[in-house]
């Protein structure tokens, strides 16, 4: 499989620019779909099927270093790496530039913290009552960052206001979400001797593994569904 890759180095946090990328692949489809005609452009009547998209970050103390990079499926990976490499990375630098420009504008933004609480293999959800829109849905206890306070003050103030419990915040877990309206979700794990309650919220519910498929998260928790599976797993190997 014939794969191009183009490096870019983003003053903003690893986290923040893999939130961007993520909005960036997801919201804005054209992106990839401009890259199939760009190969079939220059490889006219190929039986090629395009195209992954994938971006990794790593924090350097000179910033955070993106990675992205394009791979396809090719009759002739040689021959087609060569036609359309120009396209390519001319594509893949322009994602990375506006990955970039949204990692930095992000950078600041308002934070709603998501705490992550595992026990036993599970993770604690709730489900909204309000507001309409999103009433019965799932998602993290937490809530907005207020104005001179800390992301691991809002942790602790959100979970004694809705599970009325005090928690130990730890560290940040998965790249930030783009909310709509431009806030960032960003999740930390937290351990907790109490017993959760559903004090705002419908109800509580402590999901497995194979249980994190039932409920309906909202859509940016859906996002991070890969995030919760792997710090149940951390938590279920801790616990044995
Ligand atoms: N707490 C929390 N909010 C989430 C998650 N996922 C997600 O999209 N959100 C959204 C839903 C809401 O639009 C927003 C958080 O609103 P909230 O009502 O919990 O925040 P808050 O307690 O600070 O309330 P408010 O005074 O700002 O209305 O973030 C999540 O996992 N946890």
């Amino acid at each position: 499989m014939p794969a191009l890759r183009t490096t870019a180095l983003i003053d903003a946090p690893a986290r923040t620019v893999a939130g961007a990328f993520i909005e960036l692949a997801s919201k804005r489809a054209h992106v990839v779909s401009v890259s199939d005609d760009m190969i079939a452009a220059v490889l006219p009547g190929r039986p090629f099927r395009a195209a992954r998209l994938t971006g990794k970050c790593a924090s350097t103390e000179a910033g955070t270093l993106l990675t992205c990079e394009l791979s396809w499926l090719s009759p002739n990976a040689f021959v087609d790496g060569i036609a359309v490499r120009r396209p390519v990375l001319s594509l893949l630098g322009s994602v990375a530039e506006s990955t970039r420009a949204r990692a930095v504008e992000l950078t600041g933004a308002p934070v709603i913290v998501g705490t992550a609480i595992v026990r036993d293999g599970r993770i604690l959800a709730q489900r909204r009552a309000f507001p309409a829109e999103i009433a019965g849905m799932w998602e993290l206890p937490g809530g907005r960052v207020e104005p001179g306070e800390s992301d691991q003050d809002a942790v602790r103030r959100e979970c004694r206001e809705e599970l009325g419990v005090d928690v130990s915040p730890g560290e940040a877990a998965g790249p930030d979400v783009v909310l709509p309206g431009g806030k960032l979700l960003r999740i930390y794990q937290a351990t907790t001797d109490g017993e959760p309650k559903a004090v705002e919220h419908e109800a509580v519910r402590w999901l497995s593994r194979d249980e994190l498929g039932d409920v309906d998260w909202l859509p940016a928790d859906r996002i991070l569904l890969p995030v919760f599976r792997a710090l149940v797993d951390a938590g279920t190997h801790e616990g044995t």
